[in-house]
């Protein structure tokens, strides 16, 4: 890459990524090019963190997220803010007659919402707001010019730093505004610790740190970066993912038929919707939240498929192509198919080599977040399915953001309609199909 100032090897090989990202995992780091780049908004936090930092980042991580504690109170926090914000939100849309809805946009707002309610414990109200919320808007400014980074020559970024003019200067202001929000948070609840003597009432990831750090000594520092760190993996990546679920549910009749065959039979129960797990695992083959990711090589190496590796190259694989690999997934790579996630009548990913699926990473490295985001997935396409019709509106084109998230470019402009209404309009117009 002449602009962004690196070369390497770009690859869609499952051999090639279980190498990177398992067998000689102590080769590749996440390095310093991607730390650099991001220094501004992430610190020392886990996503950019490598080595000891990492891993006591991810020990703790993996601790409390995986503790029944966490585990009740994130499925509280999405239950909240779907039933709550989102339901009455599409409720009052659908109510109007003619609306048209970004959908995008709605669930961008709720996954923000959402993530900084299970990392801070904080309700940050996009969901609610009619306008930008600052925090939000200054979040999402700062990740956008961070990634500008990699794909300007270093000598233009960094002599605008110096000089602290233009986007790099803008960065530096919305990158202050995360962290003084983020230490403002950590604080606050520093100070609720100390009149109260205990935070038996919170459960959300920086209370539970704050409480594990009496023992484990952590800096504040530490836990501001922990928690932006967590709102950046975070924010965006089920929001697309479920923003293309609808898109292709518009198309499938028959697998929409079933998703909601499927939610109506577990009675609320989203660990049973398996057919709705296999529709979303489906989408997100087709259309990974994180298209392509990479890894920078410390020392001189050779792939499996012999390509060389020279030391400070970056491999990149493209998650993307790798979802559409005739080889890998057969002759119908292209189509939507839940039903090749599903056995009997449950959800079967076994079989599959988590290198060949690496949507949430692999290895050592796997997304934290998984479970979370697919619970939150599911509680909200089930709320949201069950009580309309969601109708793509015709003629607009829906194509993916060249991005290192793969957001819908133009947003996916839809009409919500009430199940119950729907079903008595089909009633009286012959010939419009039911669900
Ligand atoms: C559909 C939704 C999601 C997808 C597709 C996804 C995907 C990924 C991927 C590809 C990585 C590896 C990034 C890298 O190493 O470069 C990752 C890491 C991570 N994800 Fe997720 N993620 C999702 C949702 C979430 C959520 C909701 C959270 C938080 C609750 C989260 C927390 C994290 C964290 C903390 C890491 C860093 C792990 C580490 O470096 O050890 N993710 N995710």
């Amino acid at each position: 890459m002449w602009g962004g100032g690196s070369s390497g090897v770009i690859t869609s090989v499952p051999a090639n990524v279980e190498h990177v990202l398992r067998a000689n995992f102590a080769n590749y780091p996440k390095g310093p090019y991607y730390r650099e780049r991001f220094a501004e908004l992430l610190g020392d936090g886990i996503f950019n963190a490598d080595g000891d930092a990492w891993r006591a980042q991810r020990r703790a991580a993996t601790a409390e997220m995986h503790s029944a504690r966490f585990l009740a109170f994130s499925a509280g926090t999405i239950d909240r803010l779907v039933h709550g914000r989102l339901v009455p939100l599409l409720t009052r849309v659908a109510e109007k007659e003619g609306a048209v809805v970004d959908l995008q946009d709605v669930l961008l707002r709720f996954t923000f919402d959402n993530i900084c309610a299970a990392a801070f414990g904080a309700d940050t109200g996009c969901l609610a707001a009619d306008d930008d919320v600052p925090f939000a808007r200054a979040f999402e400014r700062a990740t956008e010019l961070s990634l500008a980074r990699f794909v300007t020559p270093p000598f233009v970024w960094k002599a605008k730093r110096r000089l602290r003019v233009g986007g790099e200067r803008e960065l530096a202001a919305a990158a202050r505004a995360v962290r003084e929000f983020a230490q403002r948070t950590v604080d606050e609840r520093r100070a609720e610790l100390r009149k109260l003597g205990n935070l038996d009432d919170r459960c959300d990831l920086l209370s539970r740190l704050i409480i594990a750090g009496a023992e484990a000594g952590y800096s504040d520092a530490f836990l501001r970066d922990f928690c932006i760190s967590f709102i950046l993996a975070g924010r965006d990546t089920s929001s697309v993912a479920l923003a293309w679920f609808f898109h292709l549910i518009s198309s499938h009749p028959d697998v929409e038929s079933r998703v909601l065959r499927d939610i109506r039979l577990a009675r609320g129960d989203v660990a049973k919707m398996d057919y709705l797990h296999a529709a979303l695992t489906e989408t997100m083959r087709l259309y990974p939240p994180v298209p392509a990711d990479f890894k920078e090589a410390v020392a001189d190496d050779v792939l499996p498929d012999g390509s060389a590796i020279r030391a400070g190259q970056r491999v990149i694989y493209y998650t993307y192509g790798m979802g559409r690999d005739a080889a890998a997934w057969g002759h119908d790579c292209l189509e939507f198919k839940p039903e090749r996630w599903i056995k009997g009548d449950r959800f079967a990913a076994a079989g599959e080599s988590p290198f060949k699926y690496v949507v949430f990473n692999a290895g050592p490295r796997l997304c934290v977040g998984k479970r979370f985001a697919y619970t939150q997935m599911k509680t909200a396409a089930a709320a949201v399915l069950e009580r309309f019709k969601v109708e793509v509106l015709p003629g607009q084109e829906v194509k993916p953001k060249l991005n290192t998230t793969l957001y819908m470019k133009n947003g996916l402009m839809v009409r919500f309609t009430a199940r119950e209404q729907q079903q008595q309009e089909s009633q009286l117009t012959p010939g419009r199909s039911q669900v």
